[in-house]
C-alpha cells in the first residue's frame, strides 16, 4: 500500500488511460477529508510524471482546485481532494463501482434510440451542471462515463457518470503542449480543438453529439485509419443519418454536430430536447408526444453568447471557465516547430523502434480539408473494419497536432459512411427490434460485490437551480415511455437542469435499454490493463500468406510430432551426455549380468 499526502492510500490500479493512473484508494484512519469517513475507499488519478514534473499544471491545478472541488452534480463523479506532494499530482474522487460506457457498449453492444437519448440526456445534464460553472470537459467519450448502480424501487440501475473533469484542460499546459497542440480524443474531437480555434462549451456538444450517434449505431460518426484522417473527416465531412436513426433523434444529433459551433445547441437545450425524443419516438407514444419530438429542432437553442460577434470571444471563454491567454497560447495557428514530435512524446510516448511514419501520424498535421476523397482501391475486410471501429471507440486521449499550413504527409482518404454497415440490429423505425426482429432483450445488470466506498449519490449536496418540468420519461422494456410529457420549454435556457433524488422531472431510466446483442464475449470484471498506442497496433500487418494455396491434410500435425520426436531426441542426448546416467546404466547392467550368472550356476 503506497501513500499519497498524509491522508490517503493506493491499494490497487484500476486502469492507466494518457494524463495518469486511476487507483482504487483509501483514507487513512486517522486522517480528516471533508464529506470522506476514514477507511473509506476512493479513486485516485496519479497523474503522469510529466504533468507533474509542469509548472504550469501545478499552477492550474493549485488554481483550478475549487473549480474541480465544487463541481457537484448527481452525474458528475465527485472530485473530493487534490493532493500535491513533491513532483505527484493526484485528484481524490468518489469511487465508482461499475464499468465505464467504452466497456459497456463493448460487451453489450448499441443502445436503443431511447435509452441512448435518455443516457445522453443526463450527460448533457451533467454538462450544463458544469458549464454554467464554468468548466468545459474537452474530452467526452464513452470511456470517461462510468456507469453506477442505483437501486430504485428494488431493482439495479445504472446511474451514468462523467469522469475526468478539468483533466484535458490541465494537460492543455504550454509546456507540455505547443501552439499547435491540443489535448483530446481524435474520434470525439470538434473541428475547431482540430485547426485551433477557440475551445468554448460547444466542444462538450459535438463530443456529446458523436456519443449520442455512437450510443445507437455502435459506431463513432467519423473515422479513418488514422487520427490525422478522422480530424480531417470532422473538419470536412458531412455526417450522414443511419437508416435506422428515428428522425427526430437525427436532428438532435445533426445540430450537435454543425461545424459551426455557434450554431449547436447549449447543454441544456439538448438535455430537455433528448428527453422529448425519448418521450415521442416509442411505439406507444401519445400523438402529442410525436408531434413535439417532430418539432425538437425548435428546442435546441444554441448559445447566444458563441453568436455573438467577432471580438465577444474573450467573454466568451472567460464565462466557461477558460483562461484567454492559455487558449491563445495552445490553440493558436503557427507554423511547424522542429522537435515538436519529441515533446508530444511526454503524452503519447512511442517506442524508440517505430518508424518515423508511424510517430508523424501520431501527431498529424491538419491540411486544408481535401476537395474530394480519393476513392479507396478496395475496402477493407469486415473484420478489419469492426475492429477498427472497437479501438477508435476507446481511443485514449492524446495530444493532436495541428498544422494547418504545413505540408501534410500522404493522405488516406476517410471510409465514405457506408449504410451497409450498419449495425444489424439497427430495425427499421423505432422501437428498435433485435436482430431477425427479435426484441430487444435486456442486458444482465452490471453486477460487481458491493464495497463500502461505493457511490452513493444522495450524499452530493447538488441543489438544482431550476428543476426542469415534465419530467424524464420513464422508458419500459422495449423503450416505450409510459407517460409522454409535456413539450419541453424552450425559456429553460441556461437554468440549471433538473437534478437526481427527490427532484421532480428525473427518473434513472432502466437498465438504459436493451443492448439487442452481445457485440463480442463477457470480458472478465477485472479491470483492462493499460493499451498500447493503436497506432502501434495498426501498423500490424496482418499474418501474410503464401501464394501457394495448396493444403497437405495433416501436414501441421505431422510438423508437430516431428518436432516432438526432435525435442525428446536431444533431450535424450542431454541427458546421458550430462547426467550421471550412463554411470547407472553401467551398474545396472552388472547386476542383470551377475544375476544371470548366478540363476545359471544354481540350475
Ligand atoms: N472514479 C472512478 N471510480 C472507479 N473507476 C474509475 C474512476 N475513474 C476512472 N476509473 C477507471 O480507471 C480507468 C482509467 O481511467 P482513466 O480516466 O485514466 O482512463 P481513460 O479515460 O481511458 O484515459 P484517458 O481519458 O486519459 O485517455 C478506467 O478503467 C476507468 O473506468
Amino acid at each position: 500500500m503506497r501513500p499519497v499526502g498524509s491522508k490517503y492510500v493506493l491499494e490497487e490500479s484500476l486502469g492507466r488511460g494518457a494524463t495518469g493512473t486511476v487507483w482504487r484508494g483509501r483514507v487513512r484512519e486517522d486522517a480528516a477529508v471533508p464529506g470522506l469517513l476514514p477507511g473509506q475507499a476512493v479513486a485516485v488519478k496519479v497523474l503522469r510524471e510529466e504533468l507533474a514534473a509542469d509548472p504550469d499544471v501545478v499552477m492550474r491545478f493549485l488554481r483550478e482546485r475549487s473549480v474541480l472541488l465544487r463541481l457537484t452534480h448527481p452525474n458528475i463523479v465527485r472530485t473530493r481532494d487534490l493532493v500535491v506532494e513533491g513532483e505527484l499530482l493526484a485528484l481524490v474522487m468518489d469511487l465508482v463501482d461499475g464499468p465505464d460506457l467504452y466497456r459497456y457498449l463493448r460487451e453489450s453492444g448499441p443502445l436503443s434510440p431511447i435509452a441512448g437519448a435518455l443516457l445522453m440526456a443526463q450527460i448533457a445534464d451533467a454538462l450544463a451542471a458544469s458549464h454554467a460553472d464554468g468548466v468545459v470537459h474537452r474530452d467526452l467519450k464513452p470511456a470517461n462515463v462510468l456507469l453506477a448502480t442505483l437501486a430504485v424501487d428494488g431493482d439495479e440501475r445504472m446511474h451514468p457518470m462523467l469522469t475526468d473533469f478539468g483533466i484535458a484542460r490541465l494537460a492543455d499546459s504550454p509546456g507540455i503542449t505547443r501552439t499547435h497542440e491540443f489535448v483530446g480524443t481524435p474520434v470525439y474531437v470538434a473541428p475547431e480543438s482540430a485547426d485551433g480555434r477557440p475551445q468554448t462549451a460547444a466542444v462538450d456538444v459535438y463530443g456529446a453529439g458523436i456519443m449520442l450517434y455512437e450510443l445507437v449505431t455502435g459506431r463513432p460518426p467519423f473515422q479513418g485509419d488514422n487520427p490525422l484522417a478522422v480530424l480531417q473527416a470532422h473538419l470536412a465531412q458531412e455526417p450522414q443519418r443511419p437508416r435506422t436513426m428515428p428522425e427526430p433523434l437525427w436532428t438532435v444529433v445533426e445540430r450537435c454536430l454543425r461545424k459551426d459551433p455557434a450554431q449547436r445547441p447549449t447543454a441544456v437545450s439538448l438535455a430537455g430536447a433528448l428527453r422529448v425524443v425519448a418521450a415521442g419516438v416509442g411505439v406507444h407514444s401519445s400523438p402529442a408526444a410525436v408531434d413535439a419530438a417532430l418539432a425538437v429542432g425548435d428546442l435546441l437553442v444554441p448559445d447566444p453568447a458563441l453568436a455573438a460577434p467577432a471580438g465577444a470571444h474573450d467573454a466568451t471563454l472567460a464565462g466557461v471557465g477558460y483562461d484567454p491567454a492559455a487558449a491563445t497560447q495552445v490553440m493558436a495557428h503557427q507554423p511547424p516547430v522542429p522537435g515538436t514530435e519529441d515533446r508530444t512524446q511526454l503524452i503519447a510516448p512511442q517506442p524508440p523502434a517505430a518508424p518515423p511514419a508511424e510517430r508523424t501520424r501520431v501527431m498529424p498535421a491538419v491540411p486544408p480539408a481535401p476537395e474530394q476523397a480519393p476513392a479507396q482501391p478496395e475496402g477493407p475486410h469486415p473484420w478489419q473494419t469492426q475492429l477498427r471501429a472497437a479501438r477508435d471507440r476507446n481511443a485514449q486521449t492524446r495530444i493532436g497536432y495541428f498544422e494547418p499550413d504545413g505540408p501534410g504527409e500522404p493522405q488516406v482518404a476517410p471510409r465514405p459512411y457506408q449504410a451497409g454497415q450498419q449495425h444489424p440490429q439497427q430495425g427499421g423505425g423505432y422501437p428498435q427490434p433485435g436482430p431477425g426482429g427479435r426484441p430487444p432483450v435486456a442486458p444482465p445488470p452490471y453486477q460487481r460485490p458491493a464495497q463500502d466506498g461505493r457511490y452513493a449519490p444522495q450524499q452530493g449536496p447538488y441543489q438544482p437551480q431550476q428543476p426542469q418540468q415534465g419530467g424524464h420519461p420513464q422508458q419500459g422494456r422495449g423503450g416505450r415511455p409510459p407517460v409522454a410529457p409535456p413539450p419541453y420549454q424552450a425559456q429553460q435556457q441556461h437554468q440549471q437542469p433538473a437534478g437526481y433524488g427527490g427532484q421532480p422531472g428525473y427518473e434513472a431510466p432502466p437498465n438504459y435499454g436493451a443492448p439487442q446483442r452481445r457485440a463480442e464475449p463477457p470480458a472478465p470484471q477485472r479491470r483492462p490493463e493499460p493499451e498500447p498506442p493503436r497506432e502501434r497496433e495498426r501498423e500490424r500487418e496482418p499474418r501474410r500468406r503464401s501464394p501457394n494455396r495448396m493444403r497437405i491434410p495433416g501436414l501441421g500435425c505431422l510438423k508437430g510430432c516431428l518436432l516432438v520426436l526432435v525435442v525428446l531426441a536431444v533431450g535424450c542426448l542431454a541427458l546421458w551426455n550430462f547426467t550421471p546416467l550412463p554411470h547407472y546404466w553401467d551398474n545396472v547392467v552388472g547386476w542383470y549380468d551377475s544375476a544371470r550368472n548366478w540363476v545359471t550356476s544354481h540350475t
